[in-house]
């Protein structure tokens, strides 16, 4: 699997298993397994998922059967918005560990900043966090430290501390490139990485993508990842259908042209939420 740099050096695999709404923990575990059996080496979960202990579970019987380490997988979660105090995210950040049952995380996120349009001390509070990440980092428990959601704007309240956010993982899909906040994040070096890279499904029929799938003998899937890695961005694509998992990996073998990454660029964003950090 190819890997990108992050700014303290470790290194992060481009494709990552998206968990969002796999909450049944027998299909959490074995989806995790199947993603893993077919080539994943990046988790994505998070406490807001309710889904860490079957992920954790999958990933210590894969590493127990033989064959892989835990050095050879890369795991994230995230603490979710409502522990937003200095105990809240040590005492969250603690509640994960156990629930993964692992001994270190790889990447450990903050799921979404503080923002002006409900805390008028939203400045001071994504500094009281991120004070605890870099604590947690320090502490050896984690590889890495990074935020999610946070635009420019919530970055600059952060950015003069002692350790930078070595990832923004932000929603990006066909249309929703989020530029701004990327350029922003890549003149730093802070790794991006996109979520729902598919729109949550909403891509799939849309003419252009369709057309851009037929011209290369591609799916639409494959198009959309593959416009987001060649923006170098970390893409986290979901499903618990085992095809799936495979097709959403084959975007190594084909380059989309300039002029098709530029219609990528400018076509209607068909398949963002709308969710923003200005909402509740
Ligand atoms: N930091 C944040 O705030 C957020 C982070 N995330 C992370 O990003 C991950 C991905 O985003 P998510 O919102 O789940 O959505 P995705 O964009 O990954 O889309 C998932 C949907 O697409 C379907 N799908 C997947 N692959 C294919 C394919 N090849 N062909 C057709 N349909 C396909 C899945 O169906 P099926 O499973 O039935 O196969 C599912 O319905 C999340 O799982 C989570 O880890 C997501 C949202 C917010
Ligand atoms: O990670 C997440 C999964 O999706 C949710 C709803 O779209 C988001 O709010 C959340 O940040």
């Amino acid at each position: 699997m190819q890997t990108m740099t992050l700014l303290n050096q470790t290194k992060i695999p481009v494709l990552g298993f998206g968990t969002y709404k796999i909450t049944d923990p027998t299909l959490a575990k074995e989806s995790v397994t199947e993603a893993i059996c077919r080539g994943y080496r990046h988790v994505d979960t998070a406490a807001f998922y309710e889904n860490e202990v079957a992920v954790g579970q999958a990933i210590r019987d894969t590493i127990a059967e033989g064959g892989l380490a835990r050095k050879d997988l890369f795991v994230t979660s995230k603490v979710w918005k409502t522990e937003n105090t200095y105990d809240k995210v040590m005492a969250s950040f603690e509640k994960t560990m156990e629930n993964l049952g692992l001994d270190y995380l790889d990447l450990y996120l903050v799921h979404w900043p503080a923002s002006d349009a409900f805390d008028p001390d939203w400045k001071e509070t994504n500094r009281q966090v991120w004070r605890a990440m870099i604590d947690i980092y320090r502490s050896g428990q984690v590889k890495a430290i990074g935020v999610s959601n946070f635009l420019v704007r919530h970055l600059e309240t952060i950015l003069e501390m002692e350790v930078l956010p070595m990832v923004d993982q932000i929603e990006i899909n066909p249309g929703f490139l989020q530029r701004e906040t990327v350029d922003f994040c890549q003149k730093q070096g802070i790794i991006v990485e996109a979520w729902s890279p598919l729109g949550r499904g909403r891509i799939f029929d849309d003419p252009t993508l369709l057309s851009l799938a037929n011209k290369y003998d591609k799916t639409v899937a494959q198009i959309a990842l593959r416009w987001e890695h060649q923006h170098d961005i970390v893409v986290l694509p979901k499903t618990v259908t085992p095809s799936r998992m495979t097709e959403n990996m084959q975007i190594f073998d084909f380059e989309l042209s300039y002029d098709d990454m530029e219609t990528l660029d400018g076509m209607d964003p068909v398949g963002a939420s709308g969710h923003s950090p200005d909402q509740a």
